[in-house]
């Protein structure tokens, strides 16, 4: 058993969960310096594999999903862990403070999470400012496949009404488009009332068309335009999946992140009271691992070859990302396994990857 494991079994099980998250995210931004050298080390882990995608050149296949560096405080420290990209957010038009406490909760017997966060982070304007000294308030140079790739979810602001949620959209993709390698539309929380009703096709569609507008007239001055995305749930059905692909290829997105957390809660071996002590929000990890497979081929067979699929959902092992990879995803992207699994799992992950065949 490894040190982190003894550790997360003795006194992480013990911690409330947000705390201990905010401890570790504490300990790996103090760490940076070392970081990079000690955890190639320590894991054991050869160079990752370079992967181009969205005309975009990344460190690797296995990127940090969304919902982890909410407030973009951490993205250098992050990568040197071996993530080959960071997706920071969500980030929403105004500054809020999300839901009460307790809002995130282990299920150490599924090795999953249930968050109920809603979507608590500093505000667009905020985390554009962190991002533009981040930047040295220059635009982002070409992706390398050396420097980290830096993608930037938006949602929707809570107190917002549906009917101003494209403008609430649309002011955070103009101040965070110009600092964003790439950009993803995320209508697939199930903490923010209302918004995976905004998954659509006939929401989405006006939805999406005006962020690529905005993204366009902020990003003018780019080569190439900002690649963006769509985040899905997933429990739309099967046909809604498919729509959405095809919506995704009918507007030109460069891809889709496929998928967010889960409200269901099928097939949990954990104890049923400590499921309904948990109580409302997303289900992630190990359990979704199934679902995110299915919508990952779903997607791939109604897209053809152009669109870039993340892939994103309960992927733990080198074997889970490779199947991701094998199944036509172009990237990979993990949260709670990393919780579970440790600092060392980026590295020992992204080293194991082969393009997908
Ligand atoms: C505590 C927590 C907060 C999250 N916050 C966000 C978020 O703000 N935006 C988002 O798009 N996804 C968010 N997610 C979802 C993850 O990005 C990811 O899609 C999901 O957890 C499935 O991946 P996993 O099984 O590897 O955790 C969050 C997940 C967790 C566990």
């Amino acid at each position: 058993m490894s040190l982190y494991h003894r550790l997360f079994d003795t006194v992480l099980v013990r911690t409330d969960p947000e705390q201990a998250h905010h401890a570790a995210f504490r300990a790996i931004r103090a760490g940076r310096p070392v970081a990079a050298r000690a955890v190639t080390h320590l894991a054991r882990a050869g160079d990752p594999v370079p992967v181009e995608a969205m005309g975009l050149r990344f460190p690797s296949a296995l990127g940090l999903a969304a919902g982890f560096d909410k407030d973009a405080v951490g993205v250098d420290a992050l990568a040197a862990l071996g993530f080959g990209h960071v997706e920071v957010g969500t980030v929403t038009g105004e500054p809020q403070p999300g839901n009460p406490r307790p809002r995130l909760f282990r299920l150490p017997d599924d090795r999953a999470v249930v968050n109920r966060m809603g979507f608590n982070n500093e505000g667009a304007e905020v985390v554009a400012r962190r991002l533009a000294a981040r930047a040295g308030h220059r635009p982002p140079p070409p992706t390398d496949g050396r420097r980290p790739v830096l993608g930037v979810n938006v949602g929707k602001t809570k107190v917002v009404p549906d009917d101003e949620a494209v403008a609430d959209y649309q002011k955070s993709t103009g101040l965070l488009a110009p600092w964003a390698d790439y950009l993803v539309v995320n209508v697939s929380s199930p903490n923010t009332p209302g918004l995976r009703d905004l998954q659509a096709v006939e929401r989405l569609e006006p939805l999406l068309s005006a962020v690529r507008r905005r993204a366009d007239e902020v990003t003018a001055h780019r080569a190439a335009r900002v690649p963006l995305l769509v985040k899905i749930a997933p429990d739309l059905s099967d046909d809604d999946v498919r729509a959405v692909g095809d919506l995704a290829v009918a507007l030109g997105l460069d891809g889709v992140v496929a998928t967010n957390t889960t409200t269901t809660r099928d097939g949990l071996t954990s104890p049923a009271a400590r499921v309904e002590a948990a109580g409302a929000g997303g289900l992630s990890g190990a359990p979704l691992r199934a679902r995110a497979l299915e919508v990952l081929r779903l997607l791939r067979a109604q897209v053809g070859d152009d669109l870039a699929l993340v892939s994103v959902g309960g992927i733990t092992t080198v074997a889970d990302a490779q199947e991701r990879l094998d199944a036509g995803a172009a990237l990979v992207q993990g949260w709670t396994a990393f919780v579970y699994e440790g600092p060392l799992w980026p590295a020992r992950v992204a080293a194991g990857l082969r393009p997908g065949g």
